[in-house]
């Protein structure tokens, strides 16, 4: 996994990690209530416009299998970052158990989520923060077609750079495609040394049709 952009420019893709028929059986989950423990209706909360639903334990099998497979990366990452900014924070090599320590300290409620978007609606930027436990990098996978199940709904990161104007980032995604971006800060070299630049994701207004996206944040929530 090269995730040299993820430092370079604050979010990575990770081209065609699910294949059209992965993303059609993922997208079909959304009408079971079974494999869901939560739904959120976004306007009731001032997120924005639109539902997601969060899957309870235990995971349907690609969501679990995502989840677990894509940590190991991540997480080599995450210590790298923690490293430079000498946090002392060390993830573990295994998810499950990066999971046990979130369910130490009462986070142990499944957080991977699938998002529905209609014509109109919109994610508020936002950080996906739970509690004290904090896995650094997510990733968001869209399920739908641009351009012909929806249009609009662009994936948008926004960077606080300290004394600065924030920058945008728009991350082009095709079905299948995934993005790899952090949950809350990441490092950034500067003259004097390294300093940390807050993100916040959310998706642009939908202009048409049906989007669906597949969220997968690696700590759980209380
Ligand atoms: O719909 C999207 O692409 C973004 C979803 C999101 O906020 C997330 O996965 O945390
Ligand atoms: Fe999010």
């Amino acid at each position: 996994m090269d995730l040299t952009d993820l430092d370079r420019h604050g979010a990575v893709r990770l081209p065609a990690l699910l294949s059209p028929d992965q993303c059609a059986a993922l997208i079909a989950l959304w009408e079971d209530p079974a494999v869901f423990r939560k739904e959120v209706v976004m306007a009731r909360h001032g997120f924005g416009s639109g539902r997601y639903r969060y899957f309870a334990y235990p995971l349907p099998d690609p969501v679990a299998m995502l989840r677990a497979r894509l940590y190991p990366a991540l997480a080599r990452h995450a210590n790298d970052w923690a490293e430079r900014l000498g946090t002392g924070d060390i993830y573990p090599a295994r998810h499950a158990d990066y999971l046990t320590h979130c369910a130490l300290a009462g986070q142990d409620k499944a957080t991977p989520l699938m998002l529905r978007y209609e014509a109109g609606d919109w994610n508020a930027l936002h950080q996906d923060v739970y509690g004290p436990h904090i896995f650094p990098l997510q990733v968001a996978i869209l399920l739908s077609r641009p351009e012909q199940d929806f249009s609009g709904g662009a994936f948008v990161l926004t960077e606080q750079r300290p004394r600065m104007q924030s920058r945008a980032e728009v991350v082009p995604l095709m079905q299948g495609d995934a993005v790899v971006f952090p949950v809350r800060d990441r490092p950034v070299m500067g003259a004097r040394g390294v300093y940390r630049v807050q993100m916040r994701h959310g998706v642009s207004r939908l202009l048409s049709g049906v989007r669906h996206a597949l969220g997968i944040i690696f700590h759980d929530a209380p």
